[in-house]
């Protein structure tokens, strides 16, 4: 595949806020400053280093305390966890060697032939990167091969066990793995760095990153982390939690059945919309550092997993009703997500197709139409209440009697609130009065006439 160079963040760098914005997905407005180069945006955002190094501590240490307190009896999520473990829980060359033939695995999966190979963004260069679209593919062998291997004896069931010195192997990796993009960025020309990506100041760079599109060859980096190794490692964490449930209590209960499934429907439409990736602004617009190397690595496998965990060491009793309409809650999510984000990735595709052809638009100066009705019609980010709406339903399953499993529900507001925030200002940018005329025209934000 032919690489070409990247540029400061391609036709999304509008404002020269940079990937900041990734670190306030985490962080909220707790870490703002006003280091780097921010440009004219007032609103531009930064952690300062202290807070890069905080978070940095934070992140790990929180997903720390829910793999501990998702096994605690009590499982409070505000609660202290059970026990600190020590190095000799923690540390494990055989887990470390476990987890590295995973990513092996999957960085092979990658390299195998594509059914298509896509172009990503335009960069400022007007070339474009090559990615595969084989993500799906990966998701299929690697099942035939997990299936091969536990038909051949291997305790799959015993993972659960081991998700303390995995999870630690994944977050190490990941210091390494950071290390790595730090220094390759430092002999990257000026045109490769993302928006941002040069502060100037080693911990903050190491920790947002520098480098937009990180290759070596034609191994993307970043895209190869945000689809595979972490998604889906994280259904096989959830199905090695129900084979366990099997192994303890008979059989899998019907809520692990419920979580195990809708979190698979998402993975696997994540992969097999793969192409979609190559639009969101982690791609086109923020370096690739510690935070999102450490969020697709070992965040999402290891904490998108809680509710199965969970679910594994506090069994919830799920009648038929309940679990009917917690299905219905699961598909309604899911009808507003994907039929909100096809929309759009249909429309930017192609606006003469015929099933978005007769959707209204606003002009903008730029030459791009934004929808102004169908689902964009309805509030200005009509995917991210579907998503909300399944993340509702992955945790209902486990009941209310604790707060724990509701974490993905309440990280993900927060996550989503703040990436709508720093995407209408990057939207404010880009198209200006036009964006107006839509906010005007389509008031409330994720939540219709609640925000
Ligand atoms: N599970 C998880 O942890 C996470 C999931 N997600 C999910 O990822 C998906 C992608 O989200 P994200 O990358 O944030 O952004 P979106 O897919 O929402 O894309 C935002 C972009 O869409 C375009 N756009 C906005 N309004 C309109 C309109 N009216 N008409 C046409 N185009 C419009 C603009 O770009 P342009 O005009 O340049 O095309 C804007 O920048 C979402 O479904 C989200 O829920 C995201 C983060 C984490
Ligand atoms: C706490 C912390 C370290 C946060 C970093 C944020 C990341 C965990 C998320 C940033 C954007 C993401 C996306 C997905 C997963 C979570 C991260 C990496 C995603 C792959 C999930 C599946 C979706 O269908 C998606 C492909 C649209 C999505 C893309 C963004």
């Amino acid at each position: 595949m032919e690489v070409r160079a990247g540029t400061e963040g391609g036709e999304r760098d509008m404002e020269g806020r940079g990937n900041a914005e990734g670190a306030l997905e985490t962080t909220g407005r707790l870490v703002g400053g006003s280091e780097g180069s921010c440009g004219a945006d007032a609103r531009c955002d930064r952690p300062r280093p202290p807070g890069a190094a905080a978070l940095m501590l934070l992140l790990p240490a929180t997903m720390f305390h829910l793999l501990l307190v998702a096994r605690s009896g009590p499982a409070r999520l505000l609660g202290p966890p059970p026990y600190l473990p020590g190095l000799q829980v923690l540390w494990s060359p055989r887990m470390l060697l476990l987890w590295l033939t995973w990513l092996g695995l999957q960085a092979a999966l990658y390299l195998l032939p594509a059914r298509k190979v896509a172009e990503g963004q335009e960069l400022k260069d007007k070339s474009r990167l090559l990615y595969p679209i084989n993500g799906f593919q990966a998701l299929l062998l690697t099942a035939l091969l997990v299936g091969l291997a536990v038909s051949a004896g291997l305790p799959l069931g015993a993972l659960p066990e081991m998700l303390l010195p995995l999870a630690f192997a994944a977050t190490f990796t990941t210091f390494i793995f950071s290390l790595f993009l730090y220094l390759k960025a430092l002999v990257a020309p000026a045109s490769a760095l993302a928006p941002g990506g040069n502060s100037g100041n080693p911990i903050y760079d190491f920790f947002l990153g520098r480098e937009l599109n990180p290759r070596v060859w034609s191994f993307d980096f970043k895209y190869f982390c945000e689809l595979r190794p972490g998604l889906i490692g994280w259904v096989l964490i959830n199905l090695a939690m129900l084979m366990q449930e099997a192994e303890l209590r008979g059989s899998p209960s019907l809520a692990m059945w419920l979580v195990n499934g809708f979190q698979l429907l998402y993975v696997g439409d994540a992969l097999w919309h793969e192409e979609a990736v190559l639009t969101t602004m982690d791609i086109t617009h923020d370096g690739f550092g510690f935070m999102l190397a450490f969020g697709d690595l070992a965040w999402v496998p290891f904490t998108y997993s809680l509710q199965a965990q969970f679910l594994l060491h506090h069994p919830q009793p799920l009648g038929l009703p309940v679990a009917s309409v917690i299905c219905l809650i699961n598909a309604v999510g899911y009808y507003i997500f994907r039929g909100a984000n096809s929309q759009k990735n249909t429309f930017r595709k192609n606006p003469s197709d015929p099933r978005v052809a007769d959707l209204e638009t606003i002009p903008t100066a730029t030459g791009r139409q934004l929808l102004v009705s169908g689902w964009w019609g309805m509030v200005r980010h009509p995917n991210y209440l579907g998503d909300l709406i399944m993340a509702l339903a992955w945790s209902l399953p486990c009941g209310v009697s604790h707060l724990l499993p509701y974490f993905y529900l309440l990280y993900f507001t927060a996550l989503l609130v703040h990436r709508e925030a720093r995407d209408e200002q990057q939207c404010l940018q880009k198209y200006g009065l036009a964006w107006h005329e839509y906010c005007r025209r389509v008031p409330y934000r994720i939540l219709p006439y609640i925000y």
